[in-house]
């Protein structure tokens, strides 16, 4: 059983380097924008290709729906329209990649066969884990491989509640963790946070949407240490600073065997 299990893992860690997730539910209505499927990385656009083997149509977490306020929606077609784009007839090169974000990964990733001994069956993603459009974490992550950097574009919903009218510092923390987690996955395979510091400059209102920066600082063998800003979406106001530290782990070590 642990064997087959580690198998699947690294399976899957193969298909996407970063993390553990997704879902099936399907998007359906909610989406407003079709523009674009940002491609790019060879291997994350593998995963939306064979990931999914029981689930055709699982929900990619990232993608517009109605509860994205106009600005939301306007950072999202900023960054989108410098991906890569495929189109029917040809292909446009650009440095940004859009990761798609699911709120389960590994009930897919085994073939079908669900890895209960390991991972519970009402486990999600916790992020992505309120169905309720717009009422916690609503965010997208474009990645640039190239310059070892990531831009987040966060709105937050009313469940992220901290200091009235504006947003937990928890939530922030779980966002910051989120971006400069993805980031270090991305460049170096699977990680685990070991430190994150985080300093708030000035309250996030609630329901704003502002922008997570991450850029790689460097790779000391099996550490990588990364940067994280929260800004608003034109940078003039800084909102939260972050160093985070992230060790490279065994596939193994995160799930404990
Ligand atoms: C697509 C959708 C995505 C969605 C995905 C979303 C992504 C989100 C990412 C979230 C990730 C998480 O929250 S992870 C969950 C929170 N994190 C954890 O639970 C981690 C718990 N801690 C651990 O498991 C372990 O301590 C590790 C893995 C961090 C490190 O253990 P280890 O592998 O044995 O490493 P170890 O030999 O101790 O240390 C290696 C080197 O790192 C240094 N080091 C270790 N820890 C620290 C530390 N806290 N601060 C400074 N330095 C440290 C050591 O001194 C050593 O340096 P030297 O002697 O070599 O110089």
């Amino acid at each position: 059983m642990i064997r087959s299990c580690f198998q699947a893992v690294r399976t899957f860690i193969s298909h996407f380097p970063v993390t553990l997730c997704p879902d099936a539910v399907s998007h359906g209505a909610l989406i407003k924008s079709t523009r674009l499927q940002c491609s790019g990385h060879r291997s994350a656009r593998g995963l939306s290709m064979s990931l999914w083997p029981l689930s055709a149509n699982p929900r990619d977490f990232s993608l517009p729906n109605a509860s994205w306020s106009a600005e939301m929606q306007q950072v999202y077609d900023h960054y989108n329209a410098l991906c890569e784009v495929k189109t029917k007839d040809s292909e446009e090169k650009g440095p940004w990649y859009k990761l798609p974000s699911y709120n389960r990964s590994l009930k897919h990733a085994a073939g079908g066969v669900y890895l209960s001994k390991i991972i519970q069956s009402k486990s999600r993603l916790f992020t992505r884990s309120n169905k309720e459009y717009g009422a916690a974490f609503e965010y997208v992550i474009f990645m640039n491989k190239q310059e070892k950097k990531c831009v987040c574009a966060f709105q937050s919903g009313h469940l992220l509640e901290g200091p009235p009218g504006h947003v937990h510092g928890g939530a922030i923390a779980t966002m910051m963790d989120t971006v400069t987690g993805t980031l270090a996955g991305y460049l170096a395979g699977p990680v685990m946070t070991a430190n994150l510091n985080i300093n708030y400059r000035s309250p996030v209102p609630l329901g704003s949407v502002v922008l997570l920066h991450s850029a790689l600082d460097r790779i000391e063998g099996k550490k990588i240490f990364v940067n994280g800003r929260v800004t608003s979406t034109d940078e003039s106001k800084l909102h939260t600073e972050a160093t985070a530290l992230f060790i490279s782990v065994n596939v193994g070590h995160v799930f404990g065997i």
